[in-house]
């Protein structure tokens, strides 16, 4: 079974996947892939670097993250843009990845997208599983880990649909308002769900 793990900016995605990891459930990272498919010399940084110039790159070649964040989380036409360059090739590695794991045995595959609802990839799976926070958790979380400003990370909010509104649409619910300790409860909770619908 191929399930979707999602949730907003800093709700407890990789609090979760460190989780199903330990229990040797593979997990395929949406934000990882993102992260390999714009290395120096792939056809996304090309790309990358005829639209955006040569500004958007460090001294070493590399893209400046942080830079082309600070553009496309302010302003809607560039991250589509960006969104248009990279999204294709993360859909094409996610499905090698997840045929690899299949052919490999695995009977439950999980796939971290932080934006599965809004890059409409429901189709690519076939459970959803949402990792919550309250909003302003969320917030509070995003602006320690990354140390942002409010304003920065209230941006990076307003660039994905609201946490409350993909909690409406998930088959399994992971509340991560709590200790890591019931966050772990849930996982095993979940993964029992899952292997029970499986046998039936
Ligand atoms: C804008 C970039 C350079 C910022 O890099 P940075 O290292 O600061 O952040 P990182 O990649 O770790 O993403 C952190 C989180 O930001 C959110 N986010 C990232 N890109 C987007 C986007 N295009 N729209 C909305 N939210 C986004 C996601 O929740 C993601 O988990 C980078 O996120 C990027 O290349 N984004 C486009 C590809 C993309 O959509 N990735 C996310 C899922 S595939
Ligand atoms: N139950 C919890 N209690 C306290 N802090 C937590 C809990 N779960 C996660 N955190 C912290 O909140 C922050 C966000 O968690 P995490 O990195 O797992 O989120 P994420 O959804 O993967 O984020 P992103 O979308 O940016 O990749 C981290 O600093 C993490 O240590």
């Amino acid at each position: 079974m191929i399930l979707g793990l999602t949730g907003g900016i800093a709700t407890g995605k990789s609090t979760v996947t460190g989780m199903l990891r330990e229990r040797g459930i593979p997990v395929i990272d949406a934000d990882q892939i993102a992260r390999e498919v714009v290395e120096p010399g792939k056809p996304a940084y090309e790309a990358i670097v005829r639209h955006f110039g040569r500004d958007i790159l460090l001294e070493d070649g590399q893209i400046d993250r942080k830079g082309l964040g600070e553009i496309v989380f302010s302003d809607e036409s560039e991250r589509q843009k960006l969104n248009a360059i990279v999204h294709p090739e993360v859909r094409r590695v996610m499905r090698e990845e997840a045929e690899a794991a299949e052919a490999n045995g695995a009977d439950i595959v999980f796939m971290d997208i932080p934006l599965l609802f809004e890059s409409k990839l429901q189709h690519m799976v076939e459970k959803i599983v949402v990792v919550y926070a309250p909003y302003d958790m969320q917030l509070a979380r995003m602006i320690e880990r990354d140390e942002l400003e409010e304003e920065q990370a209230k941006k990076r909010l307003r660039a994905q649909f609201p946490i409350e509104q993909k909690k409406l649409e998930a088959d399994f619910l992971i509340d991560n308002s709590f200790s890591r300790e019931e966050t772990e409860r849930q996982v095993e909770a979940l993964l029992a769900a899952i292997r029970s619908e499986q046998r039936s």
